[in-house]
């Protein structure tokens, strides 16, 4: 239970009528409320589970909610980021959501954070609130943000979310386990895919946003059990929940400062990797390739690397796919060679990415391939613009 200290504390009018269906709850009451009203929190990422979260918070009644995000928000969020409308697109997300959360609730103050938080601002940004909510989708801000929390003893509601699959805990709660009991190594650099590349049920966040929204709002009036202790695991295509333990390793190191934590993810080793791997491609543009397809050369292959139902969404006239997996399982490399039969090799993926990848694994096989730069959404933009982006 949070800020026991009410005197200060009073209902307008109306607040009264406004909060009327939670007033008539014994569990909230007029304690539960004025509790709601004095509490602070802070929401890091406005994306799938900051939108629907802070919609929910800002209607209950948080007093003051501060908001993190660096983004602006993008076609692409309107399937799922309910908190932003079409005629945000291009604009900051926390402007976004701060216009909708007044339209909500007006008498919510909101502070906003237009910044990447990181390990030189987040004790800064996170001191002033009473609790801290996780709505962001990468490795090293989630031990950033639990670090920073464990330092101020902050307890910090978490969520995440992959396809049709999501997660909730609330971490560093009296006494209870933080993320690094869940997660003591990171996984290795590019092993889980992000949303942007494995792709998420636009409901799917709403469902785990929410239960984060309910696990805070509990903390606060301090009533039933909440998740700290207790992974909660959705699968949405089962429509199947379930839980496990979570315990505090007693041999967990003390968190004593905040890292370096794109390091400690192995982020920079893996972009130079990548990087090396684009290095050693020879790479055309788009507009080259658009040339070579309109000339008379017929001594080429254009091979598309991408999965089934991509190439369902958009194609280059004339390429052939074999996806990735294939190749990298082996079964692809065969198949190139027999596609080839003598033929220069040209690949593209959605974004060129993929296809450096692949052509890396060719080369190894004695294929030399000259990789497309930016695919498919390089010849969206530049070459054939009735081609979809996605
Ligand atoms: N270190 C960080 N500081 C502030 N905001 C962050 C940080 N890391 C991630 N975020 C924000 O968290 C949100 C995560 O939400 P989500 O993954 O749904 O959105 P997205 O990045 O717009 O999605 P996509 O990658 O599919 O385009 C994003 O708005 C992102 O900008």
């Amino acid at each position: 239970m949070l800020n026991p200290n009410l005197d200060e504390i009073q209902l307008t009018k109306d607040d009264y009528e406004r909060y009327s269906r939670h007033l008539i709850l014994p569990e909230v009451g007029l304690e539960g409320q004025k509790r709601l009203k004095a509490a602070s929190v802070l929401c890091i990422g406005t994306g799938g589970l900051g939108s629907p979260l802070l919609l929910y918070l800002a209607a209950a009644g948080i007093g003051r909610i501060g908001i993190v995000d660096f983004d602006v928000v993008d076609t692409s969020n309107l399937q799922r980021q309910v908190i932003h409308g079409t005629s945000w697109v291009g604009k900051p997300k926390i402007e976004s959501a701060k216009n909708r959360i007044h339209e909500i609730n007006p008498h919510c103050q909101v502070d906003l954070y237009e910044t990447r938080i990181s390990s030189e601002n987040a004790l800064d940004i996170i001191r002033p609130y009473d609790i801290v909510v996780d709505g962001t989708d990468n490795f090293p801000t989630r031990y950033l943000v639990n670090d920073a929390c464990v330092l101020l003893d902050k307890p910090n509601v978490y969520g995440s979310i992959f396809r049709f699959e999501g997660q909730a805990t609330v971490f560093n709660y009296e006494g209870g386990p933080n993320y690094r009991d869940l997660y003591p190594e990171p996984p290795p650099p590019g092993m889980v895919p992000s949303c942007a590349e494995g792709g998420v049920l636009g409901i799917l966040p709403g469902i785990i946003g929410v239960i984060q929204a309910t696990e805070t709002v509990k903390i606060i009036i301090g009533q039933g059990n909440t998740l700290s202790g207790r992974l909660m695991l959705y699968n949405a295509l089962d429509m199947k929940f379930r839980e496990l333990k979570l315990r505090p390793n007693p041999i967990r190191p003390v968190i004593e400062k905040l890292i370096d934590y794109e390091e400690f993810c192995g982020i920079p080793q893996a972009k130079a990797e990548e990087a090396k791997q684009q290095m050693e491609v020879q790479e055309m543009t788009v507009k080259e390739l658009k040339a070579l397809l309109d000339s008379d050369a017929k001594d080429f292959v254009l091979l598309d690397v991408r999965n089934p139902h991509e190439y369902e969404i958009a194609k280059i006239p004339g390429s052939v796919l074999v996806p990735l997996p294939d190749i990298e399982n082996g079964d692809g490399v065969a198949q190139v060679k027999e596609l080839l039969n003598g033929h220069r090799l040209i690949a593209h993926c959605k974004m060129g990415g993929r296809s450096a990848k692949a052509l890396a694994i060719l080369k190894e096989a004695g294929i030399v391939g000259t990789n497309v730069k930016g695919g498919i959404n390089a010849w969206s933009q530049e070459v054939d613009p009735s081609v979809p982006q996605y």
